[in-house]
């Protein structure tokens, strides 16, 4: 019971011993489903060895096995969280800080290229070596340390007293360079606006400026996050590689965008993917729906003859990369807007004005698309998606005081944006974002008859 919420959940009054047994039950008959799951498909046990497979075998799997593996994922944070009692899980949480400290210097040392891919190395050669790849000359005794602490939490292995090898985990820090760019974002750009936060909220309480976030107080500037990002070519690309991790998170992947929403209904209608990136989003649904045409506007500086040149000669009469900031008033003229990962960037007297922008070249009937996340009532959902979720909307406190929005919140964007915005609803069918969507009616909004979508 205690697994699917938090707040919501009424605690038992004397909770009986058996508790525990009864959640390690749950706990048993969930990961039974997971290993009859890998026995059906002739797969092996995730492990931390260097061969083990880098994601959870079953990702793609049916809705059973999904709840299964949410449903270990929260159990075994509660059971360890009762054993440990909340003095002491107390503890924990505040000291975890201490844990990115390793990630910060694996990342910054580049240790994942220091270390032989295969065999294992001394500290003393390790040392040596990180001085080739990063140019930092780090005592075998510092790197000791922080790679003891990464080793206890499953990153990289001592094999043998006094040499590091690499594990699965460590090797994808090698071989996938998203995810390490992930890390970086993490540990270099944002622990110390992290760190910042409340700060933040003690100087500028309850701020919707851009500018007024910690990261201005970190890094002694008054420029929003997005140019603090594009200003640095090192931090612009690992931002971008970052976003490219991000995007293959589990949940966040476009396959949920093409296939959640009822694209055919559109017929030939334009869609201009608003902040659309390099538009791997509307090719992805241009390659299923033929008779849909796309136009991409995102910044300048999203564009260049690379970039151009990527788009497949078999899109390419269909799908335009064009530049537009939306902030400036909407020129082209489009059965359907689309803003995908856009919205939570900002606090709402800016969304407000971003779909103000929209007005002059809405005609009746145009949709305004919104696929983004949607903040779960709470305690209505296993613990690991709130705090998926509850973590993003901090984060976006952090760097550019937005938000993630319940769907009222969505709904009251469109009313003060303008009357003749008709609420069509909101909805998710697979994935982690909703999508949320409004369509203009010039005669005033209310009188427009909801589209049939939910499908
Ligand atoms: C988080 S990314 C989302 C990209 C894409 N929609 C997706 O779902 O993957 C935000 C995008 O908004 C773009 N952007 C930021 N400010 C913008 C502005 N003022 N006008 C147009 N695009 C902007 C960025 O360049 C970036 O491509």
């Amino acid at each position: 019971m205690g697994s699917m919420g938090n707040l919501l959940v009424k605690s038992e009054a004397t909770p009986s011993a058996d508790r525990l047994t009864r959640i390690s039950r749950q706990i048993g008959e969930n990961t039974q489903i997971l290993t009859e799951g890998l026995h059906a498909r002739g797969l092996s046990a995730p492990s931390y060895e260097a061969e083990g497979p880098p994601d959870f075998p079953l990702t793609g799997s049916d809705a059973k096995t999904l709840k299964a593996r949410q449903q270990v994922l929260s159990l075994t944070k509660e059971l360890r969280d009762l054993v440990l009692g909340p003095r002491e899980a107390l503890k924990l949480m505040a000291l975890d800080i201490v844990n990115y400290v390793p990630l910060h210097a694996i990342y910054t040392f580049r240790i994942a290229e220091a270390v032989p891919q295969t065999g294992s190395i001394s500290y003393e050669d390790l040392a040596r070596q990180v001085l080739k790849v990063s140019g930092y000359k780090i005592p075998a005794s510092e790197l000791r340390r922080v790679l003891r602490l990464a080793m206890a939490n499953n990153l990289f292995c001592e094999p043998e007293l006094g040499h590091v090898a690499h594990n699965c985990t460590s090797l994808v820090m090698l071989e996938d360079e998203a995810l390490a760019s992930w890390v970086g974002l993490y540990t270099v750009d944002l622990f110390l606006p992290v760190g910042n936060t409340v700060t933040a909220m003690q100087k500028w309480p309850g701020s919707e400026d851009l500018t007024e976030t910690a990261v201005n107080i970190s890094y002694s500037h008054r420029d929003t996050f997005f140019h603090h990002t594009q200003s640095d070519a090192t931090r612009a690309k690992r931002y971008d590689l970052a976003m490219r991790a991000h995007g293959s998170r589990e949940g966040f992947d476009v396959v949920h965008t093409v296939e959640s929403y009822p694209w055919a209904k559109l017929a030939s209608a334009t869609v201009v993917d608003m902040g659309g990136n390099e538009g791997h989003v509307s090719m992805a649904i241009a390659e299923e729906f033929p008779s849909l045409s796309f136009e991409v506007q995102d910044l300048p500086g999203m564009r260049c003859e690379k970039t151009l040149g990527e788009v497949p000669a078999h899109l390419a009469n269909r799908v335009k990369l064009t530049t537009h900031d939306f902030f400036d008033e909407q020129t082209t003229v489009a059965g359907a807007y689309f803003f995908r990962h856009i919205f939570h960037a900002f606090p709402d007297k800016v969304v407000v004005r971003i779909l103000k922008k929209l007005v002059p070249a809405l005609r009746q009937g145009a949709r305004v698309i919104i696929n983004d996340v949607v903040l779960p009532a709470p305690g209505s959902v296993s613990l690991m998606e709130e705090r998926t979720f509850r973590l993003l909307d901090v984060l976006m406190k952090t760097v550019c005081n937005g938000r993630e929005r319940e769907v009222g919140d969505w709904k009251t964007l469109f009313e003060e944006a303008d009357a003749r915005f008709a609420w069509q609803g909101a909805w998710k069918s697979s994935g982690n974002l909703w999508f949320v969507e409004a369509v203009w009616d010039d005669d005033g909004g209310e009188k427009m008859a909801p589209w049939p979508l939910n499908p």
